[in-house]
């Protein structure tokens, strides 16, 4: 039997709808016993997203930004984050998106994105998949500063760092973002070798 057999939403509720959208669902799930049970889960909706491992082979480098994020803050976190860069699609391609956000957020131009794997990283409570991409990249692709749209509140610093610093960053804590501990890994198995 397919999910959609399984599924009968009954009601959705907006509770927010600012900047995304956060939905109550009310639903009935059809239970392995063969029960009906009914649930209500909250959903927040900001679209869908992709980031980027910008990797030069030679030199055994990668390209990450730090920038504020305050959910991380309000955590107990200091709140700058080191992650690879990344944007939301705003219903644009996945290719077309990361190669304007790469730009947007760290200068480097880059021209093939090859997409490693997608993901769901909250599918508890956010509705986002996430495309992940890497990126050869050398100082002659860098075509301006990068840094975000000051505009929009976006204040990126680049850092270049190699991948053994990197990926002893990750276990010292400081870095602890999700997406950007996955793509070190995934870069530490197949792209360095
Ligand atoms: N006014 C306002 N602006 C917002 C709000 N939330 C986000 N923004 C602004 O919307 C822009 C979103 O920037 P992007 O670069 O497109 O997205 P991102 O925040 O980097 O998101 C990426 O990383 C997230 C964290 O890992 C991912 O969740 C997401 O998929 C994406 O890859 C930023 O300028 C941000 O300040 C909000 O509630 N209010
Ligand atoms: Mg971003």
């Amino acid at each position: 039997m397919n999910t959609q057999d399984r599924v009968r939403i009954e009601n959705v509720e907006v509770l927010s709808d600012d900047w995304y959208v956060l939905r109550k669902v009310t639903f009935d799930f059809l239970r392995h016993n063969g029960a009906w049970q009914r649930q209500s889960r909250e959903a927040y909706d900001r679209g869908n997203g992709a980031t980027i491992l910008l990797y030069h082979p030679e030199r055994r480098t990668v390209i990450l930004t730090r920038q504020f994020r305050l959910p991380a803050y309000l955590n107990g976190h200091d709140g700058l984050l080191i992650e690879t860069p990344a944007g939301l699609l705003d219903l644009a391609s996945p290719e077309e998106r990361i190669r304007a956000e790469t730009e947007e957020e760290t200068g480097y131009r880059v021209q093939h994105v090859r997409k490693v794997f997608e993901a769901f990283m909250s599918p508890g409570s956010v509705t986002e998949k996430l495309y992940f991409f890497v990126a050869e990249y050398d100082s002659a692709s860098r075509a301006g500063a990068g840094g975000g749209v000051a505009e929009e509140g976006e204040d990126i610093e680049v850092l270049e760092l190699t991948l053994d610093q990197a990926l002893q960053m990750i276990r010292t804590g400081e870095i602890m973002d999700g997406k950007t501990i996955m793509l070190l890994q995934y870069a530490g198995l197949h792209l360095f070798t």
